[in-house]
């Protein structure tokens, strides 16, 4: 199984350490929310590991080799950095065939991935004239061409419309199903609690979370549950005597933190109170996010 290996990684630039001494695996079959505010350096992480920009420390490699030792770098990662890059008067198509052949792949490699990107019917028309989401379709066709097992995407849905959005959220889960590697990045928390399985949170170039989303939200802390129940008074001394805090929610609901909804609905079993909703509280994931973050934002340039 390819994965990415990060290791010890800083870049600097004159006097600012953008990355710094950072550290993490992106694992196959999974998708690797990378999060950050803006600034944070992800994008400087994701080009360091495209060999794009070289660290000055650390090291950064793909299935235990760095990019520019891997022989056909195609066949082991595909990446989407920014939209757009294509020469904007080439047909999908050939733009796509043109880069099948300078990496010596099949030639039916190109209808495959423009029939994966259900970018079939555009093939003949030039990518000048495509949508933003088309663009970024065609960038992922590009990024699929050689089949490899590690895909990295910087913040692919900026800009896309709700249904664009929904349409790179089904692809990249159905990539890490396939079993590869997705590394995705984005500053956006309510985006990646939908697609990421796992996380990886930095501000001003350092690890500040390496976790899976569950985790999180119970070891952030800010995580809460809501619950409702004819049995409110009794269970809410219940939850409070087994070490939740416990306060009144709208419309007669309690809302618990310090324990999962895992765990309130097996106290509930055992004590044999019926609970009519258990729903744990998604902005609370952005709360954590905020939280976690909030030492590490950038304020340069912000007017007062
Ligand atoms: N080539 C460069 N030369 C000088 N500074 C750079 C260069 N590339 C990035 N930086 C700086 O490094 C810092 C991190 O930038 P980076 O683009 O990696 O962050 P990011 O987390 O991807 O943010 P965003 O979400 O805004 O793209 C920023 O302060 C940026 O100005």
């Amino acid at each position: 199984m390819t994965t990415i290996e990060v290791q010890g990684l800083t870049k600097r630039y004159g006097p600012e350490t953008v990355v710094d001494d950072l550290s993490f695996t992106v694992e196959a079959g999974q998708v690797t929310g990378f999060l950050g505010p803006n600034g944070a350096g992800k994008s400087t992480t994701m080009r360091m590991i495209l060999g794009l920009a070289a660290p000055d420390r650390g090291s950064a490699t793909i299935g235990g080799r760095r990019y520019g030792d891997l022989p056909v770098p195609m066949t082991e990662v595909g990446a989407l950095l920014e939209a757009g890059a294509v020469h904007g008067s080439r047909k999908a198509y050939d733009h796509l065939l043109a880069l099948a052949v300078s990496n010596g792949l099949p030639r039916r490699r190109v209808d495959e991935v423009l029939a994966r990107t259900g970018l079939e019917g555009v093939a003949g028309k030039r990518a000048g004239g495509f949508s933003l989401g088309m663009r970024q379709r065609l960038g992922i066709a590009a990024a699929l061409l050689g089949e490899p097992q590690v895909l990295i995407f910087d913040e692919p849905v900026n800009g896309l419309d709700p249904e664009g959005i929904r349409w790179m959220r089904d692809f990249m889960r159905s990539l890490a199903r396939e079993g590869r590697a997705v590394l995705l990045s984005s500053h956006l928390m309510s985006e990646m609690a939908q697609t990421a399985d796992h996380l990886i949170v930095i501000g001003r170039g350092r690890l500040l979370a390496d976790t899976s989303i569950s985790e999180l939200m119970h070891v952030g802390g800010g995580g809460t549950v809501l619950l409702r129940t004819p049995g409110r008074e009794v269970f809410a001394r219940r939850l409070t005597a087994a070490g939740a805090t416990v306060r009144e929610g709208p419309d007669s609901a309690l809302v618990v933190s310090g324990m999962t909804s895992g765990e309130i609905g097996r106290l509930a079993a055992y004590d044999g109170i019926v609970l009519t909703e258990l729903t744990p509280q998604r902005a609370s994931l952005e709360d954590t996010f905020m939280e976690m973050t909030r030492d590490s934002l950038d304020y340069q340039g912000t007017a007062a």
